[in-house]
């Protein structure tokens, strides 16, 4: 049951005339920068229920979301702090959002604020000052950090080479409420979510969220592998900020990868929640608990998936990557090189969220997909989602991919969530939305379902099966209303003989996608195109009286010549250069099959010669008559082949009267 029932949906596509400022400095020297920029986004806004919203507090009020942190809790934290510090940073108008107080020995004290570094005290950090601060908290563990009892505060320690502690980070810890509802969805949809992001964005505090979430609002069985006692606080006893969720410690952090494994076996966990996967063992542990089935929601450093992927530790969680060899056919077939990095295996995390700041994040609905599209070299397809806390509002911008830009302009608006139907994601909460504009003739026709296609002489099963096997079933459908499609779907040979299918399409507005075969690879080109997932390519006729043709190319690369073919036209340019032309004689050729035979018919036919087909039918043969064509022009294929076997250029040297003699070739050097 979802706890924000009250839950407002607005779908609502528009282009987009701000990105956020933060996004803008995370995406710097990106190619994703352009297409944010330069792209119509699709945002899709939230809203929640005021209720999650309490009244704000002065050491709360600063942040986002809600805190559910006492305000002894903050009372606690500054108790670390000697008197005339404390009250100095109590006055501060910011204390609500105070992020750290880092105290090194012979330097002033300074506070952290979302703002920035502030200096407490002009004083600099004495011993005593130190050893007030450890006296107010629990034993270092081997990692130096310790807390205080029932709170979330973390302190670490640095010591000099004599192990004595010269320097402290305290950071304060805090429950908050709500800061888990960007992504409330994917949350739900139990898949294993990772979350990355830099030091200090707000990792620990998202996923404690989420433990609390799923424990207490989906009623699940969660486990928190709480290595530090970060999530759940220190002492025995753990913090409320984690709910119903349970908690189990970690005697020295070398032991992490052994609790995760415990947890599994000992406590029949839906869920398990672990900070700072930062180990080989760790990765492994991760995957070993996936694999059983068990959700898993973890966090691990790192800005991008990218810096994942690079992590030889790490590699795992990703589903680790291989180099292949690929043969010469199917290097070819996918147009990369012969050696290429792929991914290993399914990776360990269904999806992943880079946070940005604490209330920005990128999330990659499939993890798998980019990786793929990470170790191809393309942009990976993500959505930006951004949390604005005063309208208490969720805004996710889904950029369009770079190469789906700039060619689209006669089908404006055409704004799909590219990044959901890359995944092939269903979204449970915004189902059959998509939201299409046409623009034709001026008038822009707006609507909320899946593209409504009339198909043509071509299986409507066909390309529903296509549309399946692609992930798209949600948003492409079939219509038997011409009326009422949104593209037309038609084979050419159809559209050459049925004139009228262009006639109704520009009654209507709608654009014509014209496939010359009804193949696989062509149908998927067509979705693809329909969808706006591929641009239109430099064969698209531009508008025609408002009606718009869309003739789909074949990605096959044309086809190299087999050994034979080769064999067969050169045996052809040898004969006709060599005897036909210069001794004004037939030639009888090879025996060949009948499609060689037409090639070679073709090289003939370039030479302005006459042939004759002759032999059996079962070995059939092409006979060079010394007989000149009177017309016919070389065909574009027979240039081809004629290149292939690198014909000596004819010289016009005369000719003969009545059209049965052919201009004689110099004679050729052995
Ligand atoms: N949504 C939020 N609203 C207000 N404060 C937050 C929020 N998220 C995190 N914070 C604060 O930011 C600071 C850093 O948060 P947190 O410890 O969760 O970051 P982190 O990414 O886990 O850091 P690290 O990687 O260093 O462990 C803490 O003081 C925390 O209380």
């Amino acid at each position: 049951m979802r706890a924000l029932n009250s839950h407002v949906l607005l779908i609502d596509l528009h282009y987009h005339p701000h990105v956020p400022t933060s996004t803008l400095a995370y995406f710097r020297n990106s190619h994703f920068i352009s297409s944010l920029r330069r792209s119509p986004r699709s945002r899709i806004r939230c809203s929640a229920s005021p209720e999650i919203r309490r009244p704000s507090d002065r050491f709360y009020g600063s942040t986002p979301s809600t805190s559910t942190s006492r305000p002894e809790d903050l009372n606690l934290f500054l108790e670390l702090l000697p008197l005339k510090m404390r009250r100095k940073l109590y006055c501060h108008r910011e204390i609500g959002g105070l992020i750290e107080v880092v105290m090194d020995l012979g330097r002033k004290p300074l506070a952290r604020f979302p703002s920035g570094d502030w200096v407490i005290s002009e004083q600099p950090i004495v011993h005593e000052d130190l050893r007030h601060a450890i006296s107010k908290v629990g034993e270092f563990a081997d990692d130096n950090r310790s807390g205080i009892d029932r709170s979330l505060h973390r302190i670490s320690a640095i010591r000099n080479r004599k192990m004595q502690i010269i320097g402290l980070t305290c950071r304060v810890g805090r429950a908050v409420g709500g800061s888990a509802e960007i992504i409330r969805d994917l949350v739900e949809d139990g898949g294993s979510i990772l979350v990355i992001g830099p030091p200090g964005v707000g990792k620990t505090t998202l996923i404690r969220e989420i433990a609390r979430m799923l424990a207490d609002e989906f009623r699940k069985r969660v486990v928190i592998v709480d290595t530090s006692n970060e999530i759940g606080g220190d002492g025995d006893v753990p913090h409320a900020g984690i709910g119903t969720a349970r908690r189990m410690q970690v005697p020295n952090v070398n032991m992490q990868h052994n609790v995760m494994i415990e947890a599994v076996e000992n406590h029949m966990p839906e869920t398990i929640i672990i900070d700072e996967i930062g180990t080989e063992l760790e990765a492994l542990a991760a995957s070993t608990i996936a694999q059983r089935g068990v959700q898993l929601v973890g966090t691990a450093h790192g800005m991008t998936i990218e810096n994942i992927i690079k992590n030889p530790y790490l590699q795992n969680l990703v589903g680790g990557i291989e180099s292949v060899t690929l043969g010469d056919e199917e290097a070819r077939k996918r147009k990369v090189q012969k050696t290429i990095l792929e991914r290993k295996g399914p990776p360990t995390f269904t999806c992943a969220v880079e946070m940005i700041s604490k209330t920005e994040c990128r999330v990659h609905h499939r993890l798998d997909a980019t990786v793929d599209a990470i170790l191809a070299g393309k942009p990976p397809l993500f959505e930006v989602r951004q949390w604005d806390d005063s309208a208490n509002d969720l805004a996710k911008y889904a950029p369009v991919p770079e190469e789906n830009l700039g060619e689209t302009s006669d089908l404006t608006n055409n704004n799909i969530m590219s990044s959901d139907i890359e995944s092939g994601k269903d979204d449970k909460d915004h189902p059959r939305t998509w939201s299409t504009k046409w623009s034709t003739g001026g008038s822009v026709i707006e609507r909320s379902s899946p593209m409504q296609v009339y198909t043509n002489k071509i299986l409507e099963a066909d390309l529903l099966q296509v549309a399946k096997v692609m992930g798209l079933e949600e948003v492409i459908d079939v219509t038997d209303d011409i009326g009422t499609a949104d593209a037309i779907l038609a084979s050419s040979s159809e559209i050459r003989q049925n004139p009228w299918i262009r006639g109704v399409a520009k009654f209507h507005h709608i654009p014509v996608f014209v496939i010359k075969s009804n193949t696989m690879a062509q149908l998927v080109k067509a979705v693809r195109m329909i969808l706006g997932l591929e641009s239109f390519g430099p064969k698209t006729s531009k508008p025609l009286n408002d009606c718009l043709d869309i003739e789909i190319e074949d990605d096959e690369p044309k086809r190299k010549p087999s050994l034979e073919e080769i064999d067969a036209l050169e045996e052809v340019r040898l004969a006709i250069e060599y005897i036909v032309i210069p001794g004004g004689e037939a030639v009888e050729l090879l025996p060949r099959r009948s499609e060689i035979i037409a090639l070679q018919l073709e090289l003939v036919e370039s030479y302005q010669l006459a042939a004759e087909k002759s032999g059996t039918e079962q070995n059939p043969r092409l006979q060079i008559l010394p007989l000149r064509l009177n017309t016919k022009k070389p065909s574009k294929t027979t240039s081809v082949a004629r290149k292939k076997t690198s014909p000596t250029s004819v010289s016009s040297t005369g000719g003969s009267g009545n059209g049965t003699s052919v201009t004689r070739l110099p004679i050729l050097p052995e």
